[in-house]
């Protein structure tokens, strides 16, 4: 399978205690493309997501990431940065030192102040994770977001909680990440949003993912 692919899926099964996820899906996203997972709740794109940053093993068929196997979680972890509903940040350690360490992990440099001026939480920077509020831990997620800058970016549910200023922030945000020629994935449960920055939806449905044309 072709390396010019961020994410190459075929005949993947997922199942996830009683719960099929995958029935058989065959899905190729291109490098660079920005693509929306729709869907009802339960229906399965948080675990899809977990799946493609190789936090969970596929049941059965073939998964690449950037033609790695999605298995192999060492490699795919250094391509894919997945942005959580909530959580994704250590609550005893304050927003600057959160992405000082999301930085240092990844053997990356960046200004923190100015990501933390950019999602509007310069005045924060010393507060400890665990007495943010949660719009403002989702706008330190997109801080790191942006910092991290992973080939591939799977973004969970990024407009809950935020105000419509910080929805406005993550589209200039998430619009940056297909800009600069990265691959996009989200799951969301507003596809008119989603549609100002990606420019394909799969909806997942009982195990099947289906294009909305
Ligand atoms: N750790 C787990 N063990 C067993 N089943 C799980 C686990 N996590 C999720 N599930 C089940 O897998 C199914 C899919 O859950 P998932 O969170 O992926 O859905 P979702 O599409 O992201 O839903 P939502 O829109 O509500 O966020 C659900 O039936 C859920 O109960």
């Amino acid at each position: 399978m072709a390396e010019h692919y961020a994410v190459q899926l075929r005949r993947a099964w997922l199942r996830l205690g009683r719960e099929i996820i995958l029935r058989g899906v065959d899905l190729d996203i291109a490098a660079g493309e920005g693509v929306t997972l729709l869907g009802e709740n339960g229906a399965g794109k948080t675990t899809l997501l977990r799946l493609l940053s190789s936090s969970l093993r596929l049941t059965r068929g073939e998964g690449r990431i950037h033609g790695f196997d999605v298995q192999d979680g060492r490699s795919v972890r250094e391509y894919v940065h997945l942005m959580p509903v909530e959580g994704g940040a250590y609550p005893d350690l304050t927003a600057a030192e959160n992405l000082n360490f999301a930085l240092q992990m990844h053997r990356l440099k960046g200004d923190t102040g100015a990501a933390l001026r950019r999602v509007g939480l310069e005045g924060a920077a010393e507060r400890r994770v665990r007495f943010l509020s949660a719009g403002m831990r989702k706008r330190l997620n997109l801080a790191r977001l942006s910092l991290l800058a992973r080939p591939l970016t799977l973004v969970d549910e990024p407009f809950a909680n935020l105000d419509a200023a910080g929805r406005q922030l993550a589209l200039q945000m998430l619009s940056e990440v297909t800009g600069q020629g990265r691959t996009l994935i989200l799951a969301a449960h507003e596809p008119e949003l989603a549609a100002q920055v990606t420019n394909r939806a799969l909806h997942l449905r009982a195990g099947t993912l289906t294009e909305q044309r």
